[in-house]
Order: C-alpha cells, then sequence, then structure tokens
C-alpha cells in the first residue's frame, strides 16, 4: 500500500516554517550599499526637519505686520537691504518696510516671518511694491514640521528604499544597522533539465526554476549559491545536499518531491537525517511543497513544476527568509479585487492563480494570467499577483470579491491574512 500524505492547510504550514525561524545578527553597511536590505535600528530624528525655519519660495523676506492694509490702490513698498541665497546665513535683521532678497531653501532672516512670492511684487529700483497683506507664517517651512527631534520615524525591521535612504541621509547616517543575509543554496533536481545554453532535445526541457528562484531570491537583495542543476541520483544529489548543507543556512531544491519513481527528495532527506515539517499542503499548485530542517538548517524543497516552484517559493521561502533577516512585515501585501472572469473549477484545496491586477473603472479587478495548470511557465511571465480562491467551493464567478496577494512589491504585511 503507498503510504498517503495528510495534507495541512496553508496557514499551518506557513507557521510551522516561521516556529523555526531566528533572527540573523546585524551588521553594519555603508549608506551607498543600504537600498533593499532590512533596517535592524530604528530611524529616530537626531534633529529637527527643517533644521531651521526657511523660505517655501523664491521672493522676499519680510515682516507681515508691515504688509497690513496692503491692496491695488494701497500698495506698500519694502526696500531691499540684502540677498540670502539657500545655504547662506543673513547677519543683519529685517527691519521695517525692509526685505531680504531670499531663495527657496534659505533660512529666514531675523525678525522676518513672512515670504512674499516674486511673482506677487512689483519691482521698483531700489526694492518692491506689494499689493496684498499677509499673515505671519505664509510661506514659510518652519523648523520640524517634517520631524521633531527625538521622533521615531521607521521602525527596525523595515525594509530600506529610496525614501529611507533620503532619510537617513538627512540624518548623517554614513553607517546604518541593517541585517546580514543568510547564505542560501540552489539546487535544481532533474534528469530532463538542460541548461539554458542548450539546444533542445526530446523528452528534455531547459531548466527554468533554477533561473527563476535565483530571480526570487534576488528580488530579496540575496545572491544565492547555485549548486546548478543534477540529474535524479539518489546518492549523488545526498552527497552534493549533504555538503550544501555545511555552506548554507538554507537550501532550496527544486522538482522530486512527489511521488515518482526519481522523485528523491523525501529519501534523501531521510538519509540527511532531516526533520520534515510536511509535504503536503492544502494547496494548488505546490501541493507537494515539503519543508524540513536539519539542525538550525532549513530545507525547502519546492515543487518540479514551474507554476508550484514559484508559488512555493512566494508563500514560504519568501517570508521566512525575510523573517530571518529581521523584516517586520514578511508577508505578501493583500489587497481585495473583484474576480474579472470566472474559474469554474472545483476547488477542493485553495487555489493560487497567477494572475493580473490592474484598476478599471469599477475599482481593482485580477483575472487568470491565461493558462494556470501547475506546470504553466507563461502565466508566471504575465502575472503581476496571485488571485487566492478559498478551498471548499465548487467554482467562483466574475464579480466576486477575491483576496490577491501583490508579487513584486517593496512593502510587505506583518500577518498572513488569506
Ligand atoms: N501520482 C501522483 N503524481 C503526482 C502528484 C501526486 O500527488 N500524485 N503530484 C503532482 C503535483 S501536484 C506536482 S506539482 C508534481 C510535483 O512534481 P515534483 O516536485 O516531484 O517534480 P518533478 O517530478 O521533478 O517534476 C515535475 C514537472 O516539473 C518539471 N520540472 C522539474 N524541474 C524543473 C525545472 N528546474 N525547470 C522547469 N521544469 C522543471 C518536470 O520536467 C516535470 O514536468 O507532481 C505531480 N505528480
Ligand atoms: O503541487 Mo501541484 O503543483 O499541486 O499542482
Ligand atoms: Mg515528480
Amino acid at each position: 500500500m503507498i503510504e498517503r500524505r495528510s495534507p495541512i492547510p496553508v496557514s499551518q504550514a506557513i507557521q510551522y516554517v516561521m516556529d523555526q525561524i531566528k533572527p540573523l545578527p546585524i551588521e553594519k553597511t555603508n549608506l551607498s550599499k543600504a537600498n533593499g536590505r532590512i533596517l535592524r535600528e530604528p530611524i529616530v530624528a537626531s534633529h529637527a526637519v527643517p533644521p531651521f525655519n526657511r523660505s517655501a519660495y523664491d521672493g522676499y523676506a519680510i515682516r507681515s505686520k508691515d504688509t497690513k492694509g496692503a491692496s491695488v490702490h494701497h500698495p506698500i513698498s519694502f526696500r531691499v537691504i540684502g540677498e540670502i541665497g539657500a545655504g547662506t546665513v543673513p547677519n543683519v535683521p529685517v527691519g521695517k518696510h525692509e526685505a531680504y532678497r531670499i531663495m527657496t531653501g534659505a533660512i529666514l532672516p531675523e525678525q522676518a516671518d513672512a515670504i512674499v512670492m516674486l511673482e506677487k511684487t512689483t519691482k521698483m529700483i531700489d526694492g518692491f511694491k506689494l499689493q496684498e497683506p499677509l499673515q505671519a507664517g505664509d510661506h514659510v517651512s518652519f523648523k520640524g514640521e517634517d520631524a521633531e527631534r527625538g521622533e521615531v520615524l521607521i521602525k527596525s525591521g523595515t525594509k530600506i528604499h529610496p525614501g529611507t535612504i533620503a532619510l537617513l541621509a538627512t540624518f548623517g547616517y554614513a553607517e546604518v544597522d541593517v541585517s546580514t543575509k543568510p547564505v542560501v543554496g540552489l539546487l535544481a533536481t532533474g534528469t530532463e533539465l538542460l541548461d539554458v545554453t542548450e539546444q533542445l532535445q526530446l523528452g528534455k526541457i531547459r531548466n527554468s526554476n533554477g533561473p527563476m528562484v535565483q530571480a526570487q531570491l534576488n528580488r530579496l537583495g540575496i545572491e544565492c549559491h547555485y549548486y546548478g542543476v543534477m540529474s535524479d541520483n539518489l546518492q549523488k544529489c545526498t552527497e552534493v545536499m549533504a555538503q550544501a548543507l555545511q555552506e548554507t543556512d538554507i537550501l532550496i531544491t527544486t522538482g522530486g518531491v512527489s511521488v515518482g519513481d526519481y522523485d528523491y527528495l523525501p529519501a534523501i532527506y531521510d538519509r540527511l537525517g532531516a526533520e520534515v515539517l510536511f509535504d503536503k499542503v492544502m494547496m494548488r499548485p505546490g501541493s507537494v511543497t515539503t519543508v524540513a530542517t536539519k539542525g538550525d538548517k532549513l530545507l525547502f524543497g519546492l515543487s518540479g513544476n514551474p507554476s508550484a516552484c514559484f508559488t512555493g517559493f512566494e508563500l514560504f521561502t519568501r517570508p521566512a527568509i525575510l523573517t530571518m533577516m529581521g523584516s517586520n512585515e514578511p508577508y505578501l501585501p493583500s489587497i481585495e479585487a473583484q474576480l474579472g472572469e470566472d474559474f469554474i473549477k472545483k476547488n477542493p484545496f485553495t487555489r493560487f492563480i497567477r494572475g493580473v491586477w490592474e484598476m478599471t473603472e469599477q475599482g481593482v479587478v485580477a483575472k487568470p494570467a491565461g493558462f494556470n495548470k501547475s506546470n504553466a511557465v507563461s502565466s508566471i511571465a504575465r502575472g503581476n499577483c496571485l488571485i487566492v480562491l478559498p478551498s471548499g467551493s465548487s467554482g467562483y464567478e466574475k464579480g466576486m470579491r477575491v483576496g490577491i496577494l501583490l508579487l513584486g512589491m517593496e512593502q510587505g504585511e506583518a500577518v498572513w491574512r488569506l
């Protein structure tokens, strides 16, 4: 009798993986290399932003009280006593009916409390005329209006993106605490697999999972240790994986996790003494995704079918790696969308359909990205989301509200919700 596997719910499988994760140590990185890394210290404002009251426009710095009563019929004249470009500091305060020519970003001179836009003035020989009154604070960018000193602006565990870089630079972080990266190994298994450079041969296909998973890792900022392709050979694969486990924190394989005669991963885990957390998940594609541990190492046995491989990585490997790196938003971001087409197939397991979402007049609509079986490769290329169709339904109709997981986003989610 063939041994039957017991499928577990997706959320439980994710939890099993996440329970194994311990955060990696912290290291310092140069600001120029920090983009895409996970911040491991909060960004606290070490000074107010802006650090001084400054002009929001090119124009003139004046005392607002001197503009009282100004109108078309009663223009008020101002004498210009100097000029302040951004970066220079005036040393004489503004007096009654006096003004400084001032540029955007320049510090306000003492006594000045408002800025007149250049366009609102009529030039005169030694100054300008103004035809409308100003209030104190007009066109001034105030000290601390963006951030107060001591404010926690970004939490530890956030992914650094160009906006974060700007903030780090603002506060003078030449270096910043980030997580070290896990060493991730990747091995594609399958006697049928050809290298990308090889001619197609009957019965064989090119290895697409290897390069795909490499790219999925790259999206997390990780360069993997690529062990290439191996034929389905129990002894040789075991040896390579045993060696790879010495050299990596996480070892990803693709293929060989099902029940075929050459699906050797279950036997390899056994030989390696790895403990299998699960080998069947109530999801499609990727139902045979297998995750195991060996000491503090994690082994992800992603399915050979490309869509299943892709989905297994996004659902299990991605949050595991991000959590190791201290991310507080390791899950794919999810939003609600309208299903753009009927999906009438029975759903014994939750389906993750490679889809395309777009904004329409009806709101966000998500459609399957084409041929959608677990062996599909074209729909992975077209998709920008995974449409989640929970199990237990006999089908989903166009217009129904569904959850979708957004792919390739910088932002993530703190909890698994779908
Ligand atoms: N009797 C059963 N058969 C299968 C079951 C099952 O439950 N009972 N599960 C099916 C499901 S679901 C999937 S998914 C696949 C999983 O297969 P494996 O993970 O064992 O992967 P392989 O057998 O090695 O390959 C499957 C398929 O994928 C192609 N492949 C493999 N590696 C690559 C690669 N690197 N690049 C591109 N394509 C790859 C391979 O040629 C096969 O076509 O099993 C079902 N069978
Ligand atoms: O694991 Mo398979 O991909 O469910 O289709
Ligand atoms: Mg197989």
